[in-house]
Parts: structure tokens; C-alpha cells; sequence
């Protein structure tokens, strides 16, 4: 094929792909598309005069309009696209001594707010950046932060991006399993599709402002001053004034897109001055005065290549994808979870298709769904959940709406292995010299069964083994000795029991439970007292522990401590606590400043209680105060500054510890 002819493809592919992708329902994900354009638009550089004619890259957008069309007063562009630090600074370059306001990118669709004389006229999507579809009465029934009216005369534009919250993504999906969404902007814009509200009313969207249009001027030239003084609810913005600030906001956004509710794909820049933004003006399809910078992909697709069923510690017996090598959210996955059967139905998915798979932060990867059925060749195979056990061949049950599969075997050989890795995992007993592959090989030799068999294990009987010297089997047992300090809520954990999570083992422990002996021998009545647990935990607790009795019997008889741990208590708060009646949040690194060396979070935050303190995961309006360490991300400032929450630098609180004698 020539290049005029690849050209050509790669246009119509474009177009085509666009025109999927706006209605709200994508062929492919975004990093797949992103690089057809990057041909086409390397090949249009290299040979200009191949250009087609329209060019899709000068175009913004779809064509499509289902909604009444209306004409934008001024285009709605792209944005121009970076990747590489040089890039923010050569930005910069372009306009010295111009503060820039950095923001996420948010991964949704934009709406145009049009306000006549205070009052909400029309919200209209941007359809192919010169005429939108009026979607006003979705956005009045539908959108948060779209406010009625606004305190301001004339006409005046906003501009911003309509999201679906994760936390409304997720709640729309556990509610109806049946016809999942696949991913917050599909839903988005899908949403914004419908052609009656009350159809998609669980479906509500949250507008995030970007841009603003006054056309009668007063209002401040600062970007976000602006917005807030009109009530709108802006991007999360930071005011930076050079490269170095930039790049260092933008590296912050990026590490923490994982802890806010919503998607983004990358920051945004742009001049903070809105007049000095107008006043750059445009290209043919995205304005001088803004810049995008694209983080790594979060999702892709590959091919299934096939489904295994693992089996857990509990039983359950789960489907994993086996996945063609992709590489999403930064590193190489070849392996995915399918959750139950219930998720693959519901979701079409099939062995040989091509599926999106989403990986974002450390959540373990998911397949997500098929975008384009159309590429289905045939060949493609149903998912048949097994009717038996993979490891032990007995027949498995069935539980819950999602008929999740389970293995009720309880001398099964994957259950046991699985077990006994939990039970000697970080959270429980932490044997940290006896990894997975060791576990098997003495689960399978008759020598481990139960958690107690760790600690009948000696250095002579590990020697007997193939490829394993005195030091490193001196090693397992001195680790399996240390790990006899378990204590009651560690026990608790790295039993397993299903429902009981390590909250559950550590209100225990608070509410005066003194022996995993005492949790076994205690009734449903004493067990709901305590904060947090249900009627479900408990019978799950009782059935459980009344079965594990002997084995507890043993756990003693080796020399494992089951009683409560000091450390799993609350603490005495001390006399004069500096701390006292105060919800605090700390977040950084901690370091004592008498010798300098790296505290570890819990610990310090350990110290706060002493001090009186309750300790939050998160700032909220309900927090007194937040305690910042090194590194602090801008987020949990900015969220800090905006509810009001007071902030205390480490070092502050170090003397207060240390004064009250507590550190
Ligand atoms: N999967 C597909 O088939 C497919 C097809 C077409 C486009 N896409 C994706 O769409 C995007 C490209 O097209 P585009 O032109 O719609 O967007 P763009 O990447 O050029 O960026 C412009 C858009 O960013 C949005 N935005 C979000 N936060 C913003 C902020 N803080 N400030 C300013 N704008 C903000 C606005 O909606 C604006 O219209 C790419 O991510 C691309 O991968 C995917
Ligand atoms: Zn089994």
C-alpha cells in the first residue's frame, strides 16, 4: 500500500473511530486510538501535500448530532498534547512571567453552560466543536454543579467536564449487575444520550468547570477567582508560576489520580489570566494557550486467551483471564480477574474476544467488558464454569445473587495451601522465610495441614529435603519460632474466617476480648456489642471458631500466643494528652527529628492516640486537624484548605510528643 492509501485508511479509521467513541459507545480504548492518529499525523507531517481533504486532525470531535443542534459562540477545541517535561517548559517559554493554573485532566465529556442574566439558558455537548447538541433538560435532571442561576449579568459561558463519579459508577453497577457500565466516560457519555432523564436517573453526573466566558466583564481575570466567585464548582487547580512548579504539580496529580472519585487521563495547563488565554488565541483545532499532558494508559485491550478457576482460601473458586501480555497502568499484565460467573454473563465476555482490561493504582486488574463485538470471528468460545472442584474434584456449591462457586471440601489440597500462605503472610503470622513454593512443596509431603504444623516443623526434618542448606532451613525455623508472638488479632486474621476482615480482629481486640479462646467461647448476643459487627460476622465467627477448636487446642500446646497484644489495644492516653478530643489525619513521610530515621505511619499515628488523638484515613469536614510529614501531595493540602482544616508540620507535633513525654 502506498502512503497516499495509508493515509486515507488511517482518516477513515479516525472518523470511524470518533464517531463510535462520542456516541458512547468506543471500538477501542483510548491509548489504541491515540496511535492511529499519531500515524496519520506523522505521516501528514512527512508528506504534507498527501493531506486529505477535510483533515480529521483539524477537526474536533464527531459529526454525529441526535439532540437539537446549536451553534457554538466560540469553538470547543482540543488540546494540544504532551508527554515530556521539555515540553511543559517550552510551553512556559512561550509566555514569561505568565502564572499557569495546573489541573487534572478529567476523563468525561465537555459541556458548554450558557447563562443569560443569572439563569441557566442551555447546556450543549460539543459535538464536532462548532455545533453541539442541546442537552439542557438531561443536564438540569442530572448533572450536579450546574447551578439554576448564577449572580452575574449578560451572558456568560462556562465551560467544564461532566463526569460520573467512581463512587456513582460503582454503586450503579453493584445495583444493577445485570447490564453493567463499563467504564465511568462510556457512562458519561451515554447518560447524556438518553432521550428521556427518568430513564437513567441512577445515572447522576458531576460537572467540574474549566473555562469562562464574561461577556459583560467584573468578574476577576484569574481562572479559578472567577469561578468561585460565580459559585461554580471549579477543576481542582493550583496556581504555579514556573516550569519547575508546573512539572512538580503535574507529577502530584499523576501519583495521586488513584485517590480522587473521579477518572483523569492527564493534567491540564493553561494560562491563569483569562485574558491573557483569549489573547493567545487558537490553531485550526486547539487553543495556544493550553497544553495536555497525557499520563499512561488505564486501560487497553488484549485478547483473552483463556480462563482458569483458582481456587481461594475460603473455598471460592474464582475466575482468572489469562490475557495476551498488555501493557496498562504502568507494567505488563497477563493475568485478570472475571470476579463470578454472574459478571461474565452480564458482560458478554467470551474466550478469544478482544476485551478492554483496566488497571488503575494497585487494584488488581479487571477485564472490564467487550467493546466491539463486531470483531468476533467465530471462533470464540463460551466461558463454562466447572462443575467440580479443580483441585479435589468434589462437586462445588453455589451462593449469593452472583452465584458465586464454592469448594465446601474442607481437606481440600489448593484450600490448604492457600491457608497456610495466608496464615504465614505479613498481615498474621509474618514467617516472612517460608514463601509459597516452600508451603506446597511440605503441604504435598504430608507435613503441613494446619497453621499449627508450622511449629512441629524442625531444622533435621527440612534437611531432609532436596536443595535446601543449613542456613536457609535454620532460617524458616527461627522464623517460624518468632512468628509464635502472633497474638490474638494477628491469629484472628491469618485464620481466615470468612466475613471477619482485619477490622473485625481489631475491634475485637479493642472491645476487651483477651483470647482467640474467649472470641470462640463468646455467644451472637456478646459478639453484635461490638462496634461493627453484624449478626453475619458473628455466625460466621461462631460456626468457624467452634470448628477450629482443636486446632486452637494445638496452636497452645506449640507454644503460640493467641492473648491480646499490647499493640492491638487501645492505647492509655497519657495525662496531659496535647492531643486530646482531636480527629487528626496524618499524611508524608515521617521522620523522628532526634535521629532522623523513617517512622513508620502506624507507629507515629500510634503515638498521636497516646496523645489523645482519633486517627481518620482521610480529610474530611468532620477532621480537627491535619499533621504533614515530606512529600506531601497537593490534594490532601488543597482538600485541607478548602474544608478549613488546620495543618501542623511533623516537626510541631514531635515536641508537642515529646514534651508530654509520650515520644
Ligand atoms: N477510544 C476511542 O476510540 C477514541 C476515539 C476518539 C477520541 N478518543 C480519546 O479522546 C481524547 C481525544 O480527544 P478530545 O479532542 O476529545 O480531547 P483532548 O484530549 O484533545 O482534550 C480536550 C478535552 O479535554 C477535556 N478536559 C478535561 N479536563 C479538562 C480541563 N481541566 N481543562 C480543559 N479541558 C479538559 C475537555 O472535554 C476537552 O474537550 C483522547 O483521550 C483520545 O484517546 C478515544
Ligand atoms: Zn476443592
Amino acid at each position: 500500500m502506498d502512503t497516499g492509501e495509508r493515509i486515507q485508511e488511517l482518516a477513515e479509521q479516525v472518523v470511524a473511530l470518533r464517531d463510535a467513541y462520542y456516541r458512547g459507545s468506543p471500538l477501542v480504548a483510548d491509548a489504541e486510538y491515540d496511535e492511529v492518529e499519531d500515524e496519520l499525523r506523522a505521516l501528514i507531517e512527512a508528506n504534507p501535500e498527501l493531506a486529505p481533504d477535510p483533515n480529521p486532525l483539524e477537526q474536533v470531535g464527531a459529526a454525529t448530532v441526535l439532540h437539537a443542534p446549536v451553534r457554538h459562540s466560540r469553538p470547543m477545541l482540543s488540546l494540544e498534547k504532551a508527554t515530556r517535561p521539555d515540553q511543559v517548559a517550552a510551553f512556559l517559554d512561550r509566555f514569561p512571567g505568565q502564572p499557569v493554573v495546573v489541573m487534572p485532566k478529567l476523563d468525561g465529556l465537555s459541556l458548554a453552560l450558557v447563562y443569560q442574566d443569572g439563569r441557566l439558558a442551555r447546556a450543549v455537548t460539543r459535538g464536532d466543536g462548532t455545533t453541539g447538541d442541546d442537552v439542557t433538560v438531561l443536564v438540569r435532571a442530572l448533572v450536579d454543579g450546574v447551578p439554576e442561576r448564577i449572580d452575574a449579568p449578560g451572558r456568560v459561558e462556562v465551560r467544564g467536564e461532566a463526569v460520573m463519579l467512581r463512587s456513582t459508577f460503582a454503586a450503579y453497577n453493584a445495583a444493577h449487575p445485570d447490564k453493567p457500565l463499563i467504564n465511568p466516560r462510556n457512562a458519561a457519555a451515554g447518560t447524556l444520550r438518553a432521550k428521556d432523564p427518568a430513564t437513567v436517573a441512577e445515572r447522576r453526573l458531576h460537572l467540574f468547570a474549566f473555562d469562562l466566558d464574561t461577556a459583560a466583564g467584573g468578574a476577576p481575570s484569574e481562572l479559578e477567582q472567577a469561578l468561585r466567585a460565580l459559585g461554580l464548582q471549579g477543576a481542582d487547580m493550583r496556581l504555579c508560576v514556573d516550569a519547575e512548579q508546573t512539572q512538580a504539580v503535574i507529577t502530584q496529580i499523576e501519583q495521586g489520580r488513584n485517590d480522587r472519585d473521579y477518572d483523569l487521563d492527564g493534567a491540564v495547563l493553561r494560562l491563569a489570566d483569562r485574558d491573557a488565554y483569549a489573547a493567545a488565541g487558537t490553531r485550526s483545532s486547539s487553543p495556544r494557550g493550553a497544553l495536555a499532558f497525557k499520563f499512561a494508559a488505564e486501560e487497553k485491550t488484549t485478547v483473552l486467551a483463556d480462563v482458569v478457576w483458582d481456587v481461594g482460601k475460603t473455598g471460592k473458586i474464582a475466575p482468572v483471564a489469562l490475557l495476551e501480555p498488555v501493557f496498562v497502568g504502568g507494567t505488563t499484565v497477563t493475568r485478570a480477574t472475571l470476579a463470578n460467573q454472574e459478571v461474565i454473563r452480564a458482560r458478554g465476555i467470551r474466550i478469544g474476544d478482544t476485551v478492554l482490561v483496566r488497571r488503575a493504582g494497585d487494584v488488581i486488574p479487571f477485564v472490564a467488558g467487550v467493546l466491539d463485538e463486531s470483531r468476533r470471528t467465530g471462533a470464540e468460545r463460551e466461558i463454562v464454569p466447572p462443575a467440580t472442584c479443580p483441585s479435589c474434584l468434589e462437586p462445588l456449591t453455589e451462593q449469593g445473587n452472583s452465584r458465586e462457586l464454592f469448594c465446601t471440601n474442607v481437606s481440600c489440597p489448593a484450600q490448604t495451601v492457600r491457608r497456610l500462605v495466608h496464615w504465614a503472610s505479613r498481615a498474621a503470622a509474618d514467617i516472612d522465610a517460608v514463601g509459597p513454593v516452600w508451603i506446597e512443596r511440605l503441604a504435598e509431603s504430608g507435613d503441613l495441614e494446619h497453621p499449627s504444623d508450622f511449629y512441629a516443623l524442625t531444622k533435621e526434618r527440612l534437611l531432609e529435603f532436596d536443595r535446601i542448606g543449613e542456613v536457609s532451613a535454620a532460617r524458616m525455623i527461627e522464623s517460624i519460632a518468632a512468628s509464635r508472638q502472633v497474638g490474638l488479632r494477628r491469629a484472628l486474621i491469618g485464620l481466615a474466617i470468612p466475613m471477619a476482615s482485619e477490622g473485625t480482629a481489631t475491634r475485637l481486640c479493642r472491645a476487651g476480648f483477651g483470647s482467640l479462646e474467649e472470641v470462640a467461647g463468646a455467644d451472637e448476643e456478646r459478639l453484635v456489642a461490638v462496634e461493627d459487627i453484624g449478626p453475619r460476622v458473628a455466625s460466621s465467627l461462631i460456626e468457624h471458631l467452634t470448628r477450629l477448636r482443636p486446632e486452637l487446642v494445638r496452636l497452645r500446646e506449640r507454644g503460640v500466643s493467641l492473648d491480646v497484644r499490647e499493640e492491638d489495644l487501645p492505647p492509655r492516653v497519657a495525662v496531659d494528652a496535647p492531643l486530646a478530643g482531636k480527629t487528626v489525619v496524618v499524611t508524608g513521610a515521617i521522620n523522628d527529628p532526634r535521629s532522623g530515621e523513617k517512622v513508620p505511619r502506624p507507629a507515629f499515628q500510634r503515638l498521636c492516640e497516646k496523645a489523645g488523638a482519633t486517627i481518620a484515613s482521610s480529610v474530611s469536614a468532620n477532621t480537627d486537624l491535619l499533621i504533614t510529614g515530606a512529600e506531601v501531595g497537593a490534594s490532601k493540602l488543597a482538600k485541607a484548605e478548602k474544608l478549613g482544616v488546620q495543618t501542623a508540620e511533623q516537626g510541631q507535633i514531635w515536641q508537642q510528643l515529646i514534651d508530654a513525654g509520650i515520644a
